[in-house]
């Protein structure tokens, strides 16, 4: 049955696993329903509309039965009044009544799921933001993203359009087969009497049908995933001129697909048929019979009117519960699974922006005492064993190492992303712990190796570092950091979009503007994480200028890749295989003959020499 979507949800509900109905899911859905309460009235208003929109609807088959009996002058109901005009009217009353009272219902349903659920997404929304960066080391983003979107769709599309749905079918059913008894208890016991053998058959076929289908679905998305691979890896397909094998691996593919789509086809057409003929059989046996009990003078013919009308309700109304009832399973997994990110263990940051404020000021000594840590997702890999270093506020440090020594993550530990299992991070002698993480992330800043942009304009991407700046301060930022000459070379100066619908922007002016956010937060400790790739020497130039800039007046931990940039820093500390292996000024450093940090320097001027 194909029912109109009435609310904002989009199409990507049809693959949502179906759960079980039990207990536990049940409490979960109970949980979702909190949700529901602001809007309790008006949702029980609505439920109020929608009874009475179905029950006037039970009117239809009495009221035109007792129209055919009333052109024949005979009166079988005596609830019905024995005149056309008179039924005629009251038909049309109801029929306003009910279009009247459907508007009402759908309007109220669609308000109170709408709202329900933009309560829901924020605070799913936030929740998620709010999780530890551990949740998103073991997911992907993009598919927690689409499996949410999914999810939340199918809630809302339950909540407009499957409740109602289904409490109309229930009225509907039972009315119905109440007038079937009512008006012919031979020709309902007859039609009783077909009905378990068509339900068994349907359950039985129908599930066979759809596991059929559902291989033949998996291998269509088998035959795509050629497709995709063969498409992200084109170079490789050329480059081995393999053009005929990926075609004929693609053809033998489609080639099982057609054949269990057929295998499908033939048991759906058996099944249609079958159906069809138990359909048609029950309306040929009802008329069959009906027609013999009117020969008899046992049923008027408007009672007949009356019963195939109200059969027809009944047989709707079964028809639609198989899959409103699987829609409800596909609502309850997506509770599950909605209710699982909300309980998930957030970090310490509120919803209000007031609450996040800077409660603890940091005047910028960082000590790393100790500091033993190994990711959680990957804990058998000890990535810190012993890290000790100390910078004074004001100071720059820089960290040095070879790739994948964990240099990005002393980064994570200062932002407090992740916390060590043994030692300590002290921010002004005193432990990390003692702080608010909000008070720790609102006075740390990280220019980061990939500058990350958002869609918005280049003034919104600056500000970020401080929403509330003035348009003054954002340019002043800018300016310091080397960015405003570039950016009003912009037809649209600062309204410039970036990202996918505007200007693309070099790395270095990416930087650039990284630049301007982390100036524009002011923090207390700077982390800059040296970009690998390098810059052409203008840019380079403009980018360290800016960065010089940025790193006046506040501590810097700089993560060096050239080493040629922190000569001047008041403390290097060498890292190799987590632990601290060197730490003193270059001129301490470079005399140390078999040291590493001399190593690596001599290494970088022959490759630069070269
Ligand atoms: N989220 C994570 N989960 C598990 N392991 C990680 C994670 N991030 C990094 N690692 C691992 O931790 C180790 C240190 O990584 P890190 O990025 O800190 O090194 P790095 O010294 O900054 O390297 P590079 O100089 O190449 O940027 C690596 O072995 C890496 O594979």
């Amino acid at each position: 049955m194909a029912r109109a979507r009435l609310n904002s949800g989009n199409d990507v509900t049809d693959e949502l696993p179906k759960t079980k109905i039990n207990k536990a899911s049940l409490t979960n859905v109970g949980k979702l329903l909190q949700y529901l309460k602001p809007y309790r009235f008006k949702f029980a208003l609505g439920l109020f509309f929608l009874c009475l929109s179905s029950v006037a609807l039970l009117a239809f088959p009495a009221l035109l039965g007792g129209m055919v009996d009333a052109a024949q002058g005979k009166q079988s109901l005596t609830f019905i009044p024995a005149n056309i005009k008179a039924i005629g009217t009251i038909a049309f009353i109801i029929l306003a009544f009910q279009s009247f009272v459907s508007f009402f219902r759908i309007r109220l349903f669609v308000e109170v799921a709408e709202k329900t659920l933009a309560d829901i997404r924020r605070d799913t929304y936030f929740n998620l933001i709010t999780l530890p960066m551990d949740f998103f080391a073991n997911r992907r983003v993009g598919e927690l993203n689409s499996r949410l979107s999914a999810d939340l769709s199918q809630i809302q599309d339950t909540m407009t359009t499957t409740f109602a749905e289904m409490i109309r079918q229930a009225i509907l059913l039972v009315g119905g087969v109440c007038f079937l008894f009512l008006v012919s208890i031979k020709l309902t016991l007859l039609n009783l009497s077909i009905l378990p053998l068509i339900v068994v058959t349907a359950v039985f076929f129908g599930k066979f049908i759809r596991n059929l289908s559902r291989k033949a679905q998996d291998k269509l998305a088998e035959s795509n995933t050629i497709v995709q691979e063969t498409l992200q890896g084109i170079s490789n397909v050329k480059a081995f001129v393999n053009e005929a094998y990926e075609a004929n691996r693609y053809q033998n593919s489609l080639k099982s697909v057609v054949q269990l789509a057929l295998k499908g086809a033939s048991y759906r057409g058996l099944f249609a048929s079958f159906i069809l003929f138990c359909i048609f059989g029950a309306v040929v046996s009802v008329i069959w019979y009906g027609s013999s009990l009117i020969a008899h003078g046992d049923l008027s013919v408007g009672n007949l009117t009356t019963y195939i009308i109200s059969s027809l309700f009944v047989a709707g109304s079964m028809g639609s519960f198989p899959e409103l009832y699987a829609n409800v399973q596909k609502s309850v997994g997506a509770t599950e699974r909605v209710i699982e990110l909300l309980e998930e263990h957030r970090e310490a940051v509120s919803i209000h922006q007031e609450e996040n404020e800077i409660k603890q000021k940091i005047y910028g000594d960082l000590a790393f005492e100790h500091v033993k840590f190994a990711y959680p997702s990957r804990k058998e890999i000890t990535v810190l064993k012993d890290i000790s270093f100390h910078a004074n506020a004001g100071e720059k440090v820089a960290i040095v190492g070879p790739s994948g020594t964990g240099k990005s993550t002393l980064a994570s530990l200062i932002l407090g992303f992740y916390h060590p299992q043994e030692g300590a991070i002290l921010f002004d002698g005193k432990n990390a712990d003692q702080y608010k993480l909000t008070d720790i992330r609102n006075q740390v800043a990280i220019v980061p190796q990939d500058v990350l942009l958002f869609g918005g304009s280049i003034r919104e991407n600056i500000a970020y570092g401080k929403l509330e700046a003035s348009p003054e301060e954002v340019i002043e930022a800018a300016k310091r950091a080397n960015a405003h000459h570039f950016i009003m070379g912009f037809p649209e100066g600062y309204d410039t979009l970036v990202g996918e619908r505007g200007v693309k922007l070099s790395g270095g002016q990416r930087q650039r503007i990284a630049i301007a956010r982390a100036l524009l937060k002011d923090p207390a400790i700077l982390i800059l994480d040296e970009a690998t790739s390098s810059l052409d020497s203008e840019s380079e130039r403009l980018v360290q200028n800016a960065l010089e800039e940025l790193m006046k007046n506040r501590t810097s931990i700089i993560i060096a890749h050239r080493l040629s940039t922190i000569r001047e820093a008041h403390r290097i500390v060498v890292i190799e295989k987590g632990k601290v292996v060197e730490c003193g000024t270059h001129n301490e450093l470079i005399q140390h003959e078999t040291g590493l940090y001399r190593y690596l320097s001599q290494l970088q001027q022959e490759h630069v020499g070269n």
